[in-house]
């Protein structure tokens, strides 16, 4: 099976206000289909290994893989590409555009991307709400649906680009437990079906239970 994210160890020191090893040899691997989750206490660096895997930091120690390409090193323009193109995210805060609607919405990243024409990309994020079921409101305002309907279409956007990996930060954090099952089903789903990977940092242990595997991180280490 391919792999689609490898870390090789991975050290990241916040200089201010004292020096701190925030994270300490971070290695492992993401294979194609795999849904695998993150847990760990409060602090110990879930959202900083996140900030490097998705390539937003790029102030750390080691190499980072995706699509079995070293993207440590690439200039900014180059990872915002790779940003894109392969990963798709999923927060706790959906952060739609609220007065814009569901369908343009989930059309704009691949506007960013720019491959491919308006009407192929109209298309394209049809389909996504198809799958996700929620076809029926993409005209409607993104301000005027449900938080399980934004989250599902946060989930749709996050597809458009057909990613190899989603990354989720407490994708369900915000959610009731009905919601948040329902998340769980549809991310399931994708790596069953679709052979989508999935890496999610959690607090929730019954979500991280039901996930392939977990690694669970303790002051800054891989404990697990
Ligand atoms: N910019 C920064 N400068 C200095 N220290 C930081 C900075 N950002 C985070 N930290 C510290 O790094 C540690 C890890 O923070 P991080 O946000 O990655 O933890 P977390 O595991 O995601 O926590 P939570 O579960 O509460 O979101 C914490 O001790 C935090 O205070």
């Amino acid at each position: 099976m391919k792999t689609v994210l490898e870390a090789r160890n991975i050290n990241k020191y916040f200089k201010k206000p004292v020096l701190f090893h925030v994270l300490k040899n971070i290695s492992f691997k993401v294979r194609q289909g795999e849904f695998v989750s993150i847990m760990g206490k409060s602090g110990c660096g879930k959202s900083t290994l996140l900030y490097i895997l998705s390539t937003m930091d790029t102030d750390y120690e080691g190499q980072l893989f995706l699509n079995e390409e070293l993207v440590t090193g690439e200039n900014r323009e180059k990872l915002s590409h790779i940003r894109n193109k392969y990963i798709g995210f999923v927060f706790q805060f959906h952060y739609l555009l609220s007065e814009f609607s569901v369908l343009e919405n989930v059309m704009l990243p691949a506007k960013k991307l720019g491959e491919k024409s308006p009407s192929q990309i109209e298309e394209a994020a049809m389909e996504k709400l198809r799958i996700l079921g929620i076809e029926h409101i993409a005209q409607k305002r993104a301000s005027r649906i449900s938080g399980g309907e934004k989250q599902r279409v946060a989930i749709a956007r996050a597809l458009i680009n057909d990613p190899v990996i989603i990354m989720g930060d407490e994708p369900t954090g915000n959610l009731d437990s009905y919601n948040a099952e329902n998340v769980f089903n549809i991310f399931k789903d994708l790596s069953d079906n679709q052979g989508l990977s999935l890496l999610v940092v959690t607090h929730d242990k019954d979500f991280a239970d039901k996930t392939d595997r977990i690694i669970e991180m303790g002051d800054g280490e891989i404990i697990g």
